[in-house]
């Protein structure tokens, strides 16, 4: 399975919590104190000089650990005002509240209680986090708009902000704010700061998570025994969703060295060319070859054995140029297609950059026909979109890599699904385990397990469509973007989040990136490892690169990524 570091959707963050506590090894009161010790360890790194905390707690257990916030800096010789509410919900947040109580007052968590006090070093956002079941109203509304910025001084909050779990109102399992629009809008919450427990979650990758939540720290509090394992042994692992490859600073991520192998493990200790596979890039006619090349330039450089670029005969004399490595044969129609696809050494193709919709409409169906691995980008996505047949035709060894315009294109109601999210209340009672499922968990884990990691959040997230998209397909599905999420038609997903390099939002850098992929199938790795592995060594590429960075160039950095990797 993947290497990464695991993504826990908020359902499985609430079984292994639920399990561990079930086992009697720890109670929820100590991992309260541990998360919230957590935070406020981080926030005494980040200021070591004690000064002023304002801790604003929610109802629920995310309320529960800024209580311990304030008590933990309270301790350390910090100044509090800490804003509570009067219903707080749990036995836990009850006594983790009391025993702040003990210490210092407690202030109505209203936007005048927060608005009167003087400017504090630090905020504690402690009001909301995986609880989140609908958007905020009323006076929690206006206290997050005014930490947002609603009174002109966004940079204030947003250089004082520190998130517990996540900026509240932030949905975890979609990194979009509910009730809010998906695109950036006026007063998000921005934190400085983010302390997560035991594992990221896909809000923290997806959308607005990597801008609103600031730094990510993701804190150990003594999960990981049932994260891996349950009580009698036989593993607890979130196989389902896992592996980011991040641009944050996560310690655990343990991506390099497992690459490393896995591509090793793809070359025998004789290599041949022909062990190294055999990528076919189907390329355009006439003036539209500069797609296709760099496709095919990138799978020789990520590793083929051999790549051959097939545009159609008469532009043959236009693709002449290097590089030299290259093969180029013309192919004009299905059946000359075919006579190439006898060569069984032939094991990977790719169609879509720079094909053309016609071409690539013909073609496709010989394509998948083949049976082969295959990477559809582009003009084949959108002649996919226009033949609904050929959908029945695809498997798992496919890969269509579509940005969102292409998405909607081929998946509309996916798509149109994720623009106008809806809201129902009550959603969230849905992806919150309730005790007789978790008894039942515990006896059938294995089913239960999987259960949970579809379960879904209150919006319907860029997982949920890659993932609905790659169960309709059959086939692996890459949904690009900033935060790219790779989806197995099985349920297994993982998120690729590189919101740290803008710059590769350049022209043609996809045509690379389905090279890269191609190259990949052709050097033996299956769908969903080739396609999360593509995505990875693509943004490195651009990372190492910087800005400036032209499509041209991410080919050319491939091999300084993996002599880091230790490939
Ligand atoms: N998962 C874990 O292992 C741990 C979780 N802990 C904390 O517990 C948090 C989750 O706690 P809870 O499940 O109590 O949930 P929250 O504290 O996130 O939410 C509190 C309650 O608010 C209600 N609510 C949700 N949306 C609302 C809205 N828009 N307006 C008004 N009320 C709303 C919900 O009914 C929920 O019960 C985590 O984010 C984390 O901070 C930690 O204490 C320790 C360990
Ligand atoms: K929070």
């Amino acid at each position: 399975m993947f290497h990464g570091t695991e993504i826990l959707t908020t359902a499985q963050m609430r079984a292994i919590e639920s399990a561990a506590m079930t086992s009697g090894r720890v109670t929820g009161a100590e991992l309260m104190e541990r998360a919230g010790c957590a935070v406020a360890g981080q926030i005494r790194l980040r200021w070591p000089k004690a000064g002023l905390a304002v801790v604003l707690c929610g109802p629920g257990n995310n309320g529960g650990d800024g209580y311990v916030v304030a008590r933990h800096l309270h301790r350390a010789g910090w100044q509090l005002r800490v804003l509570g509410m009067d219903n707080a919900a749990g036995a836990d947040a009850a006594r983790m509240k009391a025993e702040w109580r003990a210490l210092g007052p407690i202030l109505p968590l209203t936007e005048d209680a927060l608005r009167e006090g003087p400017d504090a070093d630090v905020y504690v956002d402690a009001i909301f986090g995986t609880g989140l079941t609908r958007a905020p109203e009323g006076e929690i509304a206006a206290i997050l708009d005014h930490l947002g910025g609603s009174g002109g001084d966004w940079a204030f909050f947003r250089e004082r902000l520190v998130a517990v779990d996540c900026p509240s109102g932030l949905c975890l399992d979609s990194g979009a704010f509910p009730g809010r629009p998906r695109e950036p809008g006026d007063f998000d919450l921005r934190a400085r700061l983010t302390v997560a427990f035991d594992s990221p979650k896909p809000g923290h990758l997806l959308e607005r998570g990597p801008e609103c939540c600031g730094e990510l720290v993701v804190a150990d509090i003594g999960l990981r025994h049932w994260r891996e394992r349950d009580i009698d042994g036989r593993g607890f692992r979130p196989a389902r969703l896992t592996g980011i490859w991040p641009p944050f600073d996560i310690p655990d991520a343990r991506s390099g060295t497992v690459l490393a192998d896995r591509l090793a493990k793809r070359s025998s200790s004789h290599p041949h060319k022909f062990s190294h596979g055999h990528a076919l890039v189907v390329a355009g006619g006439p003036g539209r070859g500069g797609a296709g090349r760099l496709s095919a330039r990138a799978a020789l450089r990520i590793g083929a054995g051999l790549v051959t670029l097939a545009p159609p005969a008469e532009a043959l004399p236009a693709h002449a140029g290097p590089p030299d490595a290259l093969m180029r044969r013309g192919i004009d129609d299905p059946a000359g297609l075919q006579d190439m696809l006898a060569d069984r050494r032939i094991n990977a193709l790719c169609i879509g950059p720079g094909c053309g919709v016609e071409r690539a409409a013909a073609l496709l169906p010989a394509i998948l026909g083949a049976g082969r691995a295959a990477v559809l980008d582009a003009d084949a996505l959108t002649a996919l979109s226009r033949d609904p047949g050929l959908m029945a035709v695809l498997h798992e060894n496919c890969v269509l890599t579509p940005h969102a315009g292409e998405f909607g294109r081929v998946f509309p109601d996916l798509a149109a699904r994720l623009d106008h999210p809806p809201a129902p209340a009550g959603t969230g009672a849905a992806h919150a385990p309730d005790p007789a499922r978790m008894a039942r968990f515990l006896a059938e884990h294995a089913a239960y397990r999987e259960e949970l990691a579809k379960m879904r959040g209150p919006l319907y997230s860029r997982l949920d469509a890659a993932r609905d998209a790659a169960a309709r397909s059959g086939a692996v599905v890459l949904l690009k973007g900033p935060d790219t999420v790779i989806a197995a038609p099985d349920g297994r997903a993982c998120i690729h989040s590189a919101f740290d390099v803008p710059w590769l939002a350049t022209a043609g850098a996809g045509d690379v990136l389905a090279g890269i992929i191609a190259g990949l199938l052709a050097r033996g790795l299956p769908g969903l490892e080739a396609a999360a592995t593509g995505a990875r060594l693509h943004a490195e590429a651009a990372r190492r690169f910087g800005p400036g960075l032209i499509a041209d160039d991410l080919p050319e950095a491939l091999p300084a990524v993996l002599r880091g990797m230790g490939v």
